[in-house]
């Protein structure tokens, strides 16, 4: 079983992550990780943060000398922002003259709309959004990219599956239909402002969020992610923590702004009548068995198909509109507008970094159960045969 979890703050010194139950002998190193991670800072839409703070990743656990030992992975991404935050996110307690005398710790009391801040101070007794704002914010998908950079990598080496994703809608503006990027696509994806595969729908997309920071809104959209290369026979029909789907949909809900999770066609395929909702399958001239389309999206009873993975997230626009919106200051009690700080207007394109990572940690566990080993070398052989005595190939 693969276990990961992440602890820190947004304003906090460091995000802390650890992955624990992946073999040894996976080749990974810093320079992995920071690639991930650059990678989420990109994107039209972004929010200035982006561009001033570094994610500084140090790998305290787990690898050695480019090699991950069987061990917890440890990794730790640093915030460059720290020293403005460290008295007010300071971790012991601090004068209270000091505190009075640092803007940035004057009480957050006019809660956002649609980020977690009135329901987080109403569960957990706060007075100040400040302790809420600081957990909930996606701030933190930095530690899960970071953790999977080091999935992906197990995944590539044990059984050749590499992950890749793409944006396929940003506010009204939606990609055609059918783009399905191939296993090497994604820095050439990383190229386009908005991480769309189709030109003329990426300028529309960018278009999009250049109008709704100049009428100071925020807009949401749609991540695809696209897995190439996975066995058949990873999750199981027979419970319902076991299928592949739910665990998937779990992960990308958990994602900060996350609404909606599609596998394959989704919504559509609720539309279509059932002789047009399936993948047919058809013995090809070399005696394999073959799907005509990929509707289900790679996943057909809670299973890897053997087909291409295809799995949708949806998020909601940024929940700190600039255009502030109505709420009511817990302090006085009165009508007042939400905090409004800088923000990002639009993080799909950076997002699709994130549910990459969701998914490759997801299929790494999913793997590990399928395979097992305690080293890489070992879940390859067993994978290996596994394929190699697979009926009706
Ligand atoms: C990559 C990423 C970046 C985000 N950036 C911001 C942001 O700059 N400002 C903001 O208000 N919300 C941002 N969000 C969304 C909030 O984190 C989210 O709305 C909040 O946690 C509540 O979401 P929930 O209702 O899904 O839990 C971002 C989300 C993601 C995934
Ligand atoms: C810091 C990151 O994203 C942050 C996510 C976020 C939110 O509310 O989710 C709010 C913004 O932070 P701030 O309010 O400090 O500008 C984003 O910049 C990051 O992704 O590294």
């Amino acid at each position: 079983m693969l276990r990961w979890l992440t602890a820190g703050e947004s304003h906090g010194q460091q995000l802390t992550a650890i992955l624990e139950g992946l073999p040894a002998g996976v080749e990974v190193q810093t320079s992995d990780l920071d690639l991930q991670l650059a990678r989420r800072r990109l994107g039209h839409g972004r929010g200035a943060r982006m561009s001033f703070e570094q994610d500084v990743v140090t790998l305290t656990g787990g690898v050695r000398h480019g090699r991950t030992q069987g061990g917890p992975i440890a990794v730790q991404v640093g915030n460059t922002e720290w020293p403005k935050w460290q008295t007010v996110m300071s971790a012991d307690p601090v004068d209270a003259e000091v505190l009075a005398g640092q803007a940035r710790n004057a009480p957050l009391t006019r809660p956002r709309p649609g980020h977690a801040d009135l329901a987080g101070m109403q569960k957990y007794g706060f007075d100040d959004a400040r302790p809420v704002l600081e957990r909930a914010s996606a701030r933190e998908t930095a530690a899960r990219v970071a953790l999977g950079a080091i999935a992906q990598a197990f995944l590539r080496q044990a059984v050749g599956v590499s992950v890749v994703s793409h944006v396929v809608g940003i506010g009204p503006v939606v990609a055609p239909d059918g783009l399905v990027p191939g296993p090497g696509d994604n820095p050439r994806l990383d190229e386009d402002p908005v991480r769309c595969a189709d030109p003329a729908t990426s300028a529309a997309m960018t278009a999009e969020i250049d109008d709704a920071r100049r009428t100071g809104d925020t807009l949401g959209g749609v991540i695809e992610v696209v897995v190439h290369g996975l066995p058949p026979g990873l999750g199981s029909h027979v419970h319902w923590d076991r299928r592949l789907d739910a665990r998937l949909a779990a992960a990308l809900m958990g994602v900060q702004s996350v609404k909606a999770v599609e596998v394959g066609d989704g919504l559509e395929t609720a539309r279509r009548r059932g002789s047009v909702a399936h993948d047919e399958i058809v013995l090809a001239d070399d005696g394999r068995v073959q799907r005509l389309t990929d509707r289900a999206g790679g996943i057909e009873g809670g299973m890897t198909n053997g087909e291409v993975l295809r799995v949708r997230a949806a998020m909601k626009p940024i929940s700190t509109v600039p255009r502030a919106l109505q709420t009511v200051d817990v302090a006085t009690g009165e009508a007042a507008v939400a905090i409004n700080q800088r923000s990002d207007a639009c993080a799909v394109p950076r997002g699709s970094v994130v549910m990459e990572a969701m998914v490759a940690l997801v299929l790494a566990d999913a793997v590990l159960e399928k395979f097992g080993g305690d080293s890489v070398a070992e879940t390859r052989r067993n994978a290996q045969a596994y394929l190699d005595a697979l009926p009706y190939r």
